[in-house]
């Protein structure tokens, strides 16, 4: 989608970083809240569905509690959440009234996303809430998730909003103008890129990480939302927050921020849910016969071409695919638990029944099950 086809969006996704939101950690901007909601009113009296994912609890909780730096432990940087997403909630709330439009609260954990039928639930009250013309404010659960179960940043929690509602555009809001040839604040020179694609390979030495102490993933985290929310054909404009009607100029198709271009076909339904899962239970390590079978041909993986298996997983579960070189290539479904898929691999389907006892699968992982990474 180049920027010009921007005026035909029909459902955005809008994602504000802690540091613009809390003026770098002094508090909530009450003014810059009010621009961005009056904005956000207007997509919908335009008949755009507008979903916000808005990051700042911890930052405003910090405040709050007159806390300078942000909390080590994880129960300190959860009661700051708690604290902080009441101020969040509250003056967005009040601005969205002062346009007669709901603001909906929506707390997500990893595993609400990670388990299929939560997923489906969650779409259908997203949905819900739009058709009732309702604009929800979706941030992380940061109170009960931990750190194995969550999502780590706003911006992939963003990006999976955007696969879930199939949205046909993400704004990341963030205190730089855009992706810069290096980060910005520590190199004088680094130039804006003002357009790139998701697989670009200049990306990986580009973006680097946050270093406000009030965000978390950086710019790193931002590329890799682009990437995720590509997967449902979804564009991204990563911009200033702080550009006077920066949400309408990027509607309108105008020049600002960096636009990161889908390069590949949207994937179906359920290969996005399995691209957007994060908690993998372990790694398959492939011949260069099986990581061609699937690269180039797109074919299931057969337990001959597996090398070596490690972690911890259950018939189901979500492990990696990695070549000989460690490099991971896909993901999926595994139809057989750890142990059994030790003992079959390097083996023919055709002895499984002699191995294991029983014969489940001729597949390890079905290609319907595996997403090319
Ligand atoms: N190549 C880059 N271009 C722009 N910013 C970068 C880059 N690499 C790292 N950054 C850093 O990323 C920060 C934005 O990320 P972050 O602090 O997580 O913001 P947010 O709270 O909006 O998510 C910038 O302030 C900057 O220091
Ligand atoms: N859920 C956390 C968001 C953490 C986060 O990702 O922050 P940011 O990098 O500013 O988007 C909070 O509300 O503080």
């Amino acid at each position: 989608m180049s920027r010009s086809e921007f005026t035909h969006t029909k459902r955005v996704v809008i994602k504000i970083g802690s540091s613009l939101l809390t003026r770098g950690g002094q508090g909530l901007d009450k003014t810059a809240i009010a621009a961005w909601v009056k904005q956000m009113a207007d997509l919908r009296s335009q008949g755009i569905d507008v979903v916000l994912v808005s990051s700042g609890a911890v930052a405003e909780g910090m405040c709050r509690l007159g806390l300078k730096a942000r909390p080590k432990t994880l129960h300190e940087l959860q009661a700051a959440a708690a604290i902080g997403q009441m101020g969040l909630v509250r003056v967005f709330d009040d601005n969205f009234q002062q346009h007669s439009l709901h603001a909906a609260q929506i707390l997500l954990t990893h595993d609400d996303l990670s388990n299929r039928k939560r997923y489906l639930n969650a779409r259908s009250t997203l949905l819900t809430l739009i058709n009732f013309g309702a604009v929800p404010i979706i941030n992380e659960n940061d109170t009960v998730a931990t750190e194995e179960i969550h999502f780590g940043d706003n911006d992939t929690l963003a990006a999976l909003v955007a696969n879930l509602i199939e949205a046909d555009l993400l704004i990341i809001l963030t205190d730089q103008h855009g992706l810069f040839t290096s980060d910005p604040s520590v190199n004088p020179d680094a130039t804006l890129i003002p357009e790139i694609s998701v697989n670009d390979t200049r990306l990986e030495t580009m973006a680097g990480e946050s270093r406000s102490g009030l965000g978390r993933g950086g710019m790193y985290t931002k590329v890799r939302a682009a990437r995720l929310a590509s997967r449902s054909g979804a564009a991204t404009v990563v911009a200033a927050g702080v550009i006077d009607d920066v949400i309408k100029k990027v509607l309108a198709g105008e020049q600002l921020g960096t636009h990161f271009l889908p390069d590949a076909e949207p994937l179906v339904s359920r290969k996005r849910w399995l691209a957007g899962q994060l908690q993998l239970k372990g790694q398959l390590i492939l011949d260069a016969g099986a990581a061609y079978a699937l690269k180039s041909d797109g074919k299931s993986l057969l337990s001959i071409g597996v090398k070596s298996v490690s972690g911890q997983f259950e018939r189901g579960e979500l492990v990696a695919c990695l070549d000989e070189s460690g490099v991971e290539i896909a993901r999926g479904l595994i139809n057989y638990g750890k142990t059994e898929t030790q003992l079959i691999a390097g083996k023919n389907s055709a002895e499984f029944e002699a191995i294991l006892g029983y014969l489940d699968d001729m597949a390890l992982i079905h290609r319907d099950n595996m997403v090319l990474i």
